[in-house]
């Protein structure tokens, strides 16, 4: 079904990145002597988020990465993360913190990140790190986001002077995203729930990356024929895993489309590995 020639494959890219990672963790592992680390903190038990750990896990060990998951109760208190986050600051092995979101409501989840340390922020969530990527200044980036870049980047597609609509303007995807394109010389257009007239926009776009969270939000007259169509979004139905994007019927008009599963997802957790590796060069390599 999904087998077409203007598939955006991520799965594919996804294992190709991670065989790279793999292989450079083995050369510095012989040269040095050092293995990176990566800690995992989740709190509660979501089903969706334990899931996407064990992802995160599976993927690290087949790497070479150490990794570390904390399995913390719903009730944990904020005090008692940000005292496990500066612990986990100050251990030499650990590269890179990650906290799986979202948190329960009673902890502050902007003072959670910030209290990882940015050479350890893995995810490029955390205030000085998202600040030097809006500045374009090198550091950890966003791995959703960063993971989209590469994919366009695989298939040639260059974002100098093309119009990038990102829609969905949230900090860990949306926003980021559009800095990222608008670094690459895209001109920029960002809609988001208060947008009055979506299509109106999308329609304009020579690349759309979608990440909301809305089944179909994205139809096939809303989109140019021959455009770039990313799909961030995730949702489950009953017996599957559908994007935001009406993937039958917008895949013959895009040029280029990713499919949910199997595009952006994977190269989430590709690009995680990288900025692991990348986090401990940076501070022990
Ligand atoms: N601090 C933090 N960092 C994150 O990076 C983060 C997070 N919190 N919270 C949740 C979201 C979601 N996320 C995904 C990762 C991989 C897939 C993935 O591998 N998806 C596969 C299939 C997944 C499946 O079958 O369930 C695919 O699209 O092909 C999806 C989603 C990372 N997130």
């Amino acid at each position: 079904m999904i087998a077409s020639k203007n598939l955006l494959d991520g799965k594919s890219l996804a294992k190709k990145i991670r065989g790279e990672v793999k292989e450079e963790i083995l050369d510095i592992k012989k040269s040095k002597g050092i293995t990176p680390g990566l800690t995992v903190i989740i709190v509660g038990e979501d089903p969706a988020s334990q899931a996407y750990v064990s992802k995160k896990e599976k993927a690290a060990k087949k790497l070479g990465i150490n990794s570390k998951i904390f399995r913390l109760p719903e009730t944990t208190s904020e005090d008692h993360l940000l005292k496990l986050i500066h612990r986990l600051n100050n251990e030499q092995t650990v590269d890179g913190i990650l906290v799986q979101l979202p948190l329960p409501d009673h902890i502050d989840k902007e003072k959670v990140i910030d209290a990882i340390s940015p050479e350890k922020d893995v995810d490029g969530f955390h205030t000085i790190n998202a600040g030097k990527m809006f500045l374009n200044k090198d550091t950890l980036l966003p791995c959703t986001p960063y993971g989209v870049l590469k994919l366009l980047e695989s298939e040639d597609v260059s974002l100098e002077g093309k119009h990038v609509v990102v829609v969905g303007a949230s900090d860990i995807v949306g926003k980021p995203m559009a800095m990222l394109a608008l670094n690459q010389m895209a001109t920029i257009t960002i809609c988001h729930i208060a947008t009055k007239d979506l299509a109106y926009h999308t329609r304009q776009a020579d690349i759309i990356i979608v990440a909301v969270g809305k089944v179909n939000l994205i139809t096939e007259e809303m989109v140019k024929d021959g455009a770039v169509v990313v799909d961030v979004g995730i949702n489950r139905l009953e017996d599957r895993l559908v994007g935001d994007v009406d993937f039958e019927n917008v895949s013959k008009k895009a040029s280029l489309i990713t499919p949910v599963p199997g595009g952006v997802g994977p190269m989430t957790i590709a690009m995680l590995m990288y900025n692991t590796l990348l986090a401990m060069k940076e501070r022990r390599g």
